[in-house]
């Protein structure tokens, strides 16, 4: 018995149960901080066997230690940085190796980028593309084979950013867009081939992850949803092999509805919610805005 609404799942309602993922073998990306890691305790109290990657070794170590606490199956980390293709697909065969197989690869790192004014930075464009698109692609190719053996699922963690144009994320943006091309029409080639294995493209407005906020806060009306919150709606999302996950719902799923029949009144829209005097302060690297075109 669970608490969510019924959810059409090959032709069947189902509703979420934690125990959906009891005992599942899970990859997290990006579950060092903000809401991968929250992703990870939560699988953790839900007794997954639990493998996470990231850059920084001390973080992952302490995760780890907090999901076994928490109750997970297993716990287990890899350390190394997602620019280099073959470390996202040796993340995959850790996988196959110590667990035996795969249920759920969740895609959810980014690379660190700027907030503010596109500064012209191709080669930036082209790294942010490598870490946030690229081995999203490259861990799903080698993750294939385990996924349809188990008919698991891929969860692709995007943004609002990654369905609308908002201003001061360009490579950011662009990276998120891709995944929507990519993993959508592969979505579409499942159906085709009767490939069981599910794709939930998850959809988050603003949420308050340290990094988030140090980046955005100052200068966005918009108040940050909970990371915590975020993180158990993915993994709804996920074991419910929905196509795609809103968060949170008005938000995001409403102003994606305006998008569709008044895209410029959606526009200045999301501009409004800008406080345009602030940006230029705080993370920017780069040398000097344009003056502001509104
Ligand atoms: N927070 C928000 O407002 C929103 C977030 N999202 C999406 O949610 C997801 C998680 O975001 P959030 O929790 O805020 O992000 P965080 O910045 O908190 O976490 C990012 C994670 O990615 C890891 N990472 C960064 N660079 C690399 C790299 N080169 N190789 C491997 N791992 C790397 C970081 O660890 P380390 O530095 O140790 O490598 C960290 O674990 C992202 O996909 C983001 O786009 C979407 C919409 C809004
Ligand atoms: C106006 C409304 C219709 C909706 C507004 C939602 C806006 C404000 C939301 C949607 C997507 C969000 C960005 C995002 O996806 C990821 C990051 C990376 C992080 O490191 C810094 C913050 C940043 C840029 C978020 C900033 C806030 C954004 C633009």
């Amino acid at each position: 018995e669970g608490s969510g609404h019924p959810i059409w799942v090959s032709q069947i309602p189902v509703p979420w149960s934690p125990e959906m993922l009891k005992g599942k073998r899970v990859i997290v990306t990006g579950a060092s901080t903000g809401i991968g890691e929250e992703m990870a305790y939560h699988l953790a109290r839900m007794g997954s066997h639990i493998l996470i990657t990231a850059r920084t070794e001390s973080k992952l170590q302490k995760v780890v230690e907090r999901c076994r606490e928490l109750g997970a199956a297993s716990a287990q980390y890899i350390s190394g940085t997602m620019e280099d293709m073959a470390f996202a697909e040796h993340v995959v065969k850790e996988a196959q190796t110590s667990l035996g197989g795969l249920d759920m690869l969740i895609l959810n790192h980014v690379g660190t980028s700027y907030f503010g004014y596109f500064d012209g930075d191709v080669g930036h464009v082209r790294k942010l593309l490598e870490i946030n698109f690229l081995s999203y692609v490259a861990m799903t190719v080698s993750a294939l084979p385990m996924l349809k053996e188990s008919e698991g699922s891929i969860v692709v963690v995007s943004s609002m950013a990654g369905k609308v144009g908002f201003p001061f994320t360009v490579p950011y943006s662009a990276t998120k867009f891709a995944l929507d091309g990519f993993f959508s029409s592969l979505r579409q080639e499942f159906h085709i081939q009767n490939i069981n294995v599910s794709i939930t493209l998850c959809i988050l407005g603003f949420i308050d992850t340290d990094r988030a906020l140090r980046a955005a806060a100052d200068v966005l009306l918009v108040p940050p949803a909970p990371r915590a919150e975020c993180a158990l709606e993915i993994l709804k999302g996920g074991a419910l092999r929905r196509r795609e996950l809103y968060y949170r719902y008005g938000s995001t799923r409403l102003p994606l509805l305006l998008r569709d029949c008044a895209a410029e009144l959606l526009d200045r829209l999301v501009r409004s919610r800008y406080r345009l005097d602030r940006i230029g302060t705080g993370q920017r690297r780069h040398p000097p805005a344009p003056p502001d075109r509104r």
